[in-house]
């Protein structure tokens, strides 16, 4: 490496003008040089030293340097022009000797060896040309790589955010939906409770004189159709306005509430029982006479009348009258039947209440006791 430093130095020297510090540098260079055996630089040296004694006209000096760096590389293809120079300062050395055959052998050497020279820094650049082609295509395809990466990279931030849009819509969606189903539920619930109030008596929890009335119209047209007995039990707690005034109002409500239960305990799944006044109840039986209803009326009389009332806090007696009629004598007209059984609830009431009284002839135990009653109802009842 210090050879080619120095070799290029000497170079410059002799570029300047300065062949003795060319020759200076190369001659004590030289004998290090010539150890390496390294063929190329020996050359190297030779040439350029050849061209240094030239210039100063130490002509034989010039021949000898000449003739060894042609040895040298005469196996080598020209470097640097080595062999060039080496061969040009052999012409001129011939040429100055007037061997002129000898300078003309140089000078085809010269020549030659100028060609191969030009030819290889014509190949070279022409390589290095391809190659900084080679370099701009790689570039240039690199720059495209990068801008497809880019591209590909922004593809994918887009198919994120696009995917991300989506998760946001269904999620929005699913809570659209929640909320859908809870408004519905609510709505639900709401109507259930209206519906309940509107059909229950808040107090006692069974029918509403309303939807009592609707239930009872819808089971006297069925049972009209198919020609069935229906029953009607009206009945009324007694002096009820006494337990409220002498008790309070609470145990009055604590005497409804238990009337209603123990009602509703003897009913069967298709009876249907109602508040239909203060203190006044209803119960309609389907596929039932008279006969049977006033049975029914008189169990529901004897358990009111041995209702344990101290859980009310108050110890009292709490007995009802009750009016019993039937379609058979009534039709079967709501209005009609429950305004019969009122009047026998009524004769019960002037009876002496805690009793059971039916509007009707030869069904009733109790017919002779609501004769009055039964003389004119029948035919004006008749649906
Ligand atoms: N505690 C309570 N009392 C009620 C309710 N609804 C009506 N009443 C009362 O029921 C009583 C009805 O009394 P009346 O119709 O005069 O008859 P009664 O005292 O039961 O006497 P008789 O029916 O003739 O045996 C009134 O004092 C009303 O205030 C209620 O929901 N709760």
């Amino acid at each position: 490496m210090a050879s080619i430093i120095i070799g290029v130095q000497a170079k410059g020297y002799l570029l300047d003008n300065q062949p003795e510090e060319t020759i200076t540098k190369l001659e004590q260079q030289m004998p290090m040089l010539l150890k390496t055996g390294y063929q190329p630089t020996i050359g190297e040296y030779y040439s350029v030293l050849s061209e240094a004694y030239w210039q100063l006209n130490m002509q034989e000096k010039a021949f000898q340097a000449a003739n060894n760096a042609v040895k040298v590389q005469s196996s080598q293809a020209p470097l640097n022009g080595a062999r060039t120079r080496a061969y040009k300062v052999l012409y001129q050395y011939y040429r100055s000797h007037g061997d002129n055959a000898a300078a003309l052998d140089a000078y085809i050497n010269y020549a030659e060896s100028d060609k191969a020279n030009l030819d290889e820094v014509k190949a070279k650049t022409m390589a290095y040309q391809l190659a900084q082609h080679q370099s701009i295509e790689q570039q240039s395809r690199i720059t495209l790589l990068n801008q497809q990466n880019r591209v590909l990279t922004l593809q994918q931030k887009l198919t994120e955010n696009q995917s991300y849009a989506q998760r946001e819509l269904i999620v929005a969606l699913i809570c659209v939906i929640a909320l859908l189903i809870f408004s519905a539920i609510q709505s639900w619930r709401n109507q259930r409770h209206f519906r309940k109030l509107a059909e229950y008596d808040g107090l006692t929890n069974i029918f509403s004189r309303a939807h009592f009335t609707t239930m009872a119209h819808q089971l006297l047209e069925h049972s009209q159709r198919h020609q069935e007995s229906v029953s009607c039990v009206m009945f009324d707690i007694d002096h009820f306005k006494q337990i409220n005034d002498s008790k309070g109002h609470k145990t009055g409500d604590w005497a409804l509430k238990n009337v209603a239960e123990n009602s509703l305990n003897i009913c069967r799944h298709n009876d249907l029982l109602g508040r239909v006044g203060g203190e006044e109840f209803c119960i309609l039986l389907p596929q039932t006479n008279l006969k049977q209803a006033k049975e029914m009326a008189e169990l529901l009389r004897q358990r009111l009348s041995t209702l344990y009332t101290s859980d009310s806090g108050y110890d009292f007696s709490l007995t009802a009258s009750f009016g019993v009629s039937e379609t058979g004598v009534s039709g079967y007209k709501l209005e009609g039947l429950m305004h019969d059984a009122d009047q026998a609830m009524y004769q019960a009431k002037i009876r002496g209440r805690n009793q059971v009284c039916c509007f009707a002839v030869n069904e009733c135990n109790s017919l002779e006791k609501t004769a009055p009653l039964l003389t004119s109802a029948p035919q004006t009842k008749q649906s």
